[in-house]
């Protein structure tokens, strides 16, 4: 007899999220390989979060299936927690609890989890271990955030605007973070097309909520004709990344 097929890390099938006035997530579908690490690239308002957020089962589909590594992330949800790291934008967190009260609150949740002094090293947070959440800047929360998503060893991670508000120094420090996972499947949202360049396999550029091209940041660039990246997805999408919101 041969053996069943694995999975792959993530199967999005024909994603629609659709609210009152607007219809943010169009028909999009994904599937990402075990150990790749996925780009997602659009301007803001294009349906990014709200796509991540459908394939983690934590906003429900008006259309689709989502699955991870074959499980249902909505039937599913207790096997899923244990699979998935999630960094999403502007999450919640408990701001009167310390970066290591965070750590170990987080590690209590997995079964073999990062080390704690590993997981604040990790995102160069030793220094703040006794600092309240609420008392960290910006970029500092948002490696604290992705240390989190991190310390489960989850074999599918989720990051919406890595090193979006670090400063150089720190982005390098994350980007060589995310390079070290090579066993573990990253979906990547982005701005940042050094960042898309340097950490994704393959990349899809969505806009209006749907997928307008997909493949590596080489073919992309081919099939627009484009010496970089950025100039790849202005051809493809009429407009620039940094662009203002669309209007509803
Ligand atoms: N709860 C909601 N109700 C109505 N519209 C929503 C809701 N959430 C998102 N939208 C709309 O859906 C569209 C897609 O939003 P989404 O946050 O997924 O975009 P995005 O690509 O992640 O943008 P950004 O880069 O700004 O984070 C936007 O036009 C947004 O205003």
């Amino acid at each position: 007899m041969t053996e069943k097929p694995q999975p792959p890390a993530i199967e999005a099938r024909h994603l629609v999220k659709r609210y009152k006035h607007k219809t943010a997530v169009d028909g999009i579908s994904l599937r990402v390989a075990r150990g790749e690490t996925f780009g997602i690239l659009g301007t803001n308002g294009a349906g990014k979060t709200t796509t991540v957020e459908m394939i983690a089962g934590l906003r429900k589909p008006t259309e689709g299936s989502v699955r991870i590594l074959g499980l249902d992330p909505f039937t599913e949800r207790a096997k899923v927690r244990q699979i998935l790291g999630v960094q999403l934008q502007g999450a919640y967190l408990h701001g009167s609890l310390t970066a290591r009260e965070l750590v170990d609150l987080y590690r209590g949740f997995y079964p073999d989890p990062l080390d704690a002094d590993e997981a604040l090293t990790m995102v160069e947070l030793t220094d703040k271990a006794r600092t309240k959440f609420d008392d960290l800047s910006g970029g500092q929360m948002q490696r604290l955030s992705i240390a989190l998503a991190l310390i489960g060893r989850p074999q599918v991670v989720i990051l919406d605007e890595l090193t979006t508000g670090l400063d150089p120094r720190a982005r390098r420090r994350v980007w060589a973070t995310i390079e070290s996972l090579s066993e573990q499947t990253v979906i990547l949202i982005s701005h940042a097309m050094d960042e898309v360049e340097r950490l994704c396999d393959r990349v899809a550029l969505i806009d209006a909520g749907r997928v307008l091209a997909h493949g590596t940041p080489g073919q992309l660039r081919e099939q627009a004709g484009a010496v970089t990246l950025e100039d790849a997805f202005v051809a493809l999408t009429g407009k620039d990344i940094q662009g203002d919101e669309e209007e509803d």
